[in-house]
């Protein structure tokens, strides 16, 4: 049966240049909310102590499941966006753009004893999630996994990554190659 969360994105998803486009499910509160249950539920009960995301739509989204879990919220900044105190840093693989994007995050949010997850709207080459383990690792923090309201990644990534999503790339309306 399919769950509300991936009926109502799929409803409003779009594909932007062959990437996933998932701003119009933002804009709709109740799937919204239901895409936000959607991403927590597998972690629920799965001891995270923090919810990892990446500027910009992983903070919008990580905020949020870091509410939906009671849990407090990380963020990972790219370039060179104001970021007081001590970083950890990494320079990712090429990203779906083929872009190796810079990206930090405050040596002080993570450290040992947590349990880490990432919040994203989608994957694709997974570089950019795999940078963020590597620096939660760093911090002494443990990888939970990361949830993505749609996976675009190969098994690989996916299992290395712990990925779990709301919609796969299967299920996904044809690109038409244009949009
Ligand atoms: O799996 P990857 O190939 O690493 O790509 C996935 C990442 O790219 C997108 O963010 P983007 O860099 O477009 O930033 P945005 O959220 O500001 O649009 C997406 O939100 C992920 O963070």
């Amino acid at each position: 049966m399919m769950s509300h969360a991936r009926g109502l994105a799929l409803e409003r998803f779009r594909w932007i240049g062959g990437h996933a486009d998932v701003w119009q499910i933002f804009r709709d509160p109740g799937a919204l909310a239901a895409v936000v249950r959607g991403l927590a539920g597998p972690f629920r009960d799965d001891g995270v102590t923090a919810v990892c995301g990446i500027e910009s739509r992983g903070f919008l989204l990580g905020a949020a499941v870091a509410v939906e879990l009671g849990v407090g919220f990380v963020a990972v900044r790219k370039g060179e966006g104001i970021f007081p105190g001590e970083k950890v840093t990494r320079r990712s693989d090429p990203d779906y753009r083929g872009t190796r994007q810079e990206l930090r995050l405050q040596r002080a949010a993570v450290g040992p004893g947590d349990r880490v997850m990432l919040v994203d709207d989608w994957i694709e080459t997974g570089s950019q999630a795999s940078a963020v383990r590597s620096m939660v690792e760093e911090c002494g923090g443990q990888w939970a996994g990361c949830s993505v309201v749609v996976d675009q990644t190969t098994s690989a990534r996916r299992a290395d990554l712990a990925v779990r999503s709301i919609v796969t790339a299967a299920e996904l309306p044809a690109w038409d190659g244009q949009s």
